[in-house]
């Protein structure tokens, strides 16, 4: 059966979730990291479409809330972070990815579970349609850095950022009065920083992973195996580490390892 219709981001979300399923969930793969998002939904539809005997002897990890009610709604068998120190693979998605494979995450406030399980995953792979493909972080995602602090230590957290040359804002809820509370009970900072501190991400993400009271930073740098990018054509751009660049023609309507 022909894929259904989606409007264009929504359909080149999905192209870039069955692509990434279809590469690098094999029928041998048991440990599955699973991120957050709106794209990744169509990652675990495309796990439940490789059929109820591939399935059954997985596990699913979840980077949160959202991704633990999805493998559960799926009914896949969901795992804890505590039972595993290693996955085979893990796809999440991603705010932007720049030329060389490093990302900014945590628009979804999730970036400390979710770097927890692409450390510990032997693959990690981002999916994301095609205005988060990019060559310089920052240039298409405007809101910032997603760090998340300690509440106790935001202030403080939000000076020290001023003095390395960021502007950061605390992230506020939309439907709550007061500041967003993670899944782990912490405050996100959105920090953006000049161009020149954008272009050299692994060093920003060190210097910001040291100001005392930050958990995490939303800046993932040399941990992707591949991005995989919907494009509005219905072709995928594949991004590999090591600079390979790929287009995939078309997906297709069934996954290649479907089982019974
Ligand atoms: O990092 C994340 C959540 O913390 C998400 O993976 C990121 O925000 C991308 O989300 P979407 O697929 O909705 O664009």
């Amino acid at each position: 059966m022909p894929l259904s219709p989606l409007p264009p981001v929504e359909a080149a979300k999905r192209l870039s979730a069955y692509a990434a399923v279809d590469r690098h969930i094999a029928l041998e793969h048991k440990l599955i990291g699973i991120g957050s998002g709106s794209t990744v939904p169509y990652v675990v539809d495309r796990i439940v479409q490789q059929g109820a005997a591939a399935n059954a002897g997985r596990t699913f990890l979840p980077t949160g809330f959202q991704s633990k009610q999805l493998i559960i709604d799926a009914g896949l068998n969901l795992g804890d972070v505590d039972q595993y120190t290693r996955l085979d693979v893990c796809i999440d998605g991603a705010d932007e990815v720049d030329s060389d494979l490093n990302a900014i995450k945590g628009g979804g406030a999730c970036q400390l579970r979710e770097k927890v399980l692409a450390d510990m995953a032997d693959t990690w792979v981002m999916v994301a349609d095609y205005r988060k493909n990019s060559t310089v972080l920052g240039t298409n995602w405007k809101q910032g850095i997603p760090i998340e602090v300690a509440p106790f230590a935001y202030a403080q957290v939000l000076a020290t950022l001023v003095k390395m040359g960021g502007t950061p804002t605390l992230r506020m809820g939309k439907a709550k009065a007061g500041p967003v509370v993670s899944d782990n009970g912490m405050f996100i900072i959105d920090a953006t920083f000049p161009e020149a501190q954008m272009k050299a991400p692994a060093k920003l993400n060190t210097e910001i992973k040291l100001i005392t009271g930050v958990v995490e930073v939303g800046l993932f740098c040399g941990m992707a195996k591949a991005a995989y990018f919907g494009n509005e054509d219905a072709s995928v751009t594949c991004r590999a580490v090591g600079g390979k660049v790929e287009q995939i023609a078309s997906v297709p309507d069934v996954p290649p390892v479907a089982s019974a």
